[in-house]
């Protein structure tokens, strides 16, 4: 049926019920793209500490088949010079439901766009979930890193990201500057006869749906608040919008009150009756605050730009992208990723910290109710952390630490479960 794609002989697939909770096999087929740069170096490894997991948490009862499709690259190798992205792979991601991905190169100015960007747009994986914890003994800039705990909801569809965007110099580009000129009256652009342009679509859709899973979430692991994080003072119908179409939503779905004259908000979680706070900061000086009193916020909506640096940001505050997981999200599929890119420099060379990829692999063992496994993976990881058997990048700001490599770190996870 698939051209390249080889299903495991055994195994079966992950399906969603009505409601898209998941019926998981004991012997699921997992889809995973190796990546592209060190992807070839973490992918293994990671597979390796998951499987390991499993088999001590179930004992042989369950096992995952592991089954590889293409992006990138070695897509490129298999299926010609041009497909980067095959049919196949899309199909797969959407007919086994869970899967999880190494990083994919795009090049700066010129190229192909994203294929990261391409899978979660084409696929409507419209939540990026990046959660941002700190393990004890990790080395970080800041003097209590332990108080940086937060969840990242970003935008994943929309804003400036999706790539809508004109080369200066080319027909396309003035065609859009004579139309903003000429009939939309627009004075505003400095250089237009050498301008680059770029559209920002933000809607009320994409964000309502965001920023109700961001509140569901909340509810649902007993958060005290959502923050609405935007430029919305600049951006004023898109950053703004999103804010505005954020507290409203947490009015009319989950019937939260404004504090005081608002904006600010309030609502109830029903499991528990706490006050959840539904606030909003601005996004520079929410970077600065992260900083200062990172225990001030806890689950964070954002837009799909200022998610991409805060994402980066915030793991820096706890050790960095060698230890910072994510998830892609619609309300069916997940396809679960690094936040960190291919890091070229450092590909084929067993180097790099695998643990953003371990840890990616554990929200889905998570999603998919493996939660023994889950746990070992977190319990494993915490404590080779802190038996400072660690790669590079926390080696190198660590005081006795012994650098192992990629294969090491997970051998020293695979010993310490
Ligand atoms: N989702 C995806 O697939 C993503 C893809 N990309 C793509 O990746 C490519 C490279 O991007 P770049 O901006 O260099 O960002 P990267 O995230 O690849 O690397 C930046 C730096 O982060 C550190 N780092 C990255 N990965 C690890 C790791 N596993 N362990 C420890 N440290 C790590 C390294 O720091 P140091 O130098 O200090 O050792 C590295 O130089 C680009 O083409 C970009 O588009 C980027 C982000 C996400
Ligand atoms: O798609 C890319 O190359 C970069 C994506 C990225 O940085 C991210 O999603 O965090
Ligand atoms: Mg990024």
């Amino acid at each position: 049926m698939y051209q390249h794609i080889k299903i495991p002989a055994e195994g079966r697939k992950i399906t969603v019920n009505s409601d898209f909770s998941l019926n998981v096999p004991d012997n699921p087929v997992i889809p995973f793209i190796e990546g592209d740069g060190t992807g070839v170096d973490i992918t293994p490894v990671m597979i390796k500490v998951v499987d390991a997991a499993v088999a001590k948490a179930y004992g042989g009862k369950r096992k995952i088949s592991w089954m590889e499709i293409y992006a990138g690259e070695k897509s490129t190798r298999l299926y010609g010079q041009d497909t980067w992205l095959p049919a196949e792979t899309l199909e797969a991601v959407k007919e086994y439901v869970v899967s999880i991905k190494g990083p994919l190169t795009t090049p700066v100015s010129g190229g192909i766009r994203s294929l990261n960007v391409a899978l979660r747009q084409q696929l409507d994986l419209y939540v990026c979930l990046r959660p941002v914890r700190y393990f004890d003994g990790v080395p970080s800039p800041l003097r209590e890193p332990e108080k940086t705990n937060m969840v990242i909801f970003r935008e994943n569809s929309e804003d400036i990201y999706a790539g809508v965007e004109w080369q200066e110099g080319s027909a396309e580009a003035k065609k859009v500057m004579d139309f903003l000129i000429k009939e939309m009256g627009v004075k505003k652009i400095r250089f237009p006869a050498s301008s680059s342009i770029g559209i920002k679509p933000v809607s009320k859709e994409g964000t309502e749906r965001l920023v109700r899973k961001a509140i569901q979430y909340a509810i649902d692991n007993d958060k005290p608040s959502v923050t609405l994080v935007h430029k919305g003072n600049i951006m004023k119908f898109t950053e703004g919008g999103f804010r505005d179409w954020g507290y409203h939503l947490a009015q009319k779905e989950f019937g939260a009150t404004p504090i005081d004259d608002g904006p600010w908000c309030k609502l109830k979680n029903p499991h528990n009756s706490k006050e959840i706070i539904i606030k909003d900061s601005i996004a520079d000086a929410f970077l600065q605050q992260i900083l200062l009193r990172p225990n001030e916020y806890s689950v964070i909506a954002t837009l799909n730009l200022n998610g991409d640096y805060i994402s980066d940001a915030l793991a820096a505050q706890v050790g960095g992208i060698g230890i910072a997981p994510g998830a892609n999200m619609s309300d069916s599929i997940a396809m679960f990723e690094a936040t960190h890119g291919t890091a070229p420099k450092y590909a084929g060379k067993n180097y790099v910290n695998p643990g953003s990829m371990i840890l990616s692999a554990e929200m889905m063992l998570r999603h998919m109710g493996w939660t023994e496994a889950a746990d070992l993976i977190i319990a494993s990881m915490g404590k080779s952390i802190l038996s400072k058997q660690v790669t590079y990048d926390f080696a190198r700001l660590m005081e006795g630490a012994t650098q192992v490599s990629c294969s090491g770190f997970g051998e020293v996870m695979i010993k310490n479960m």
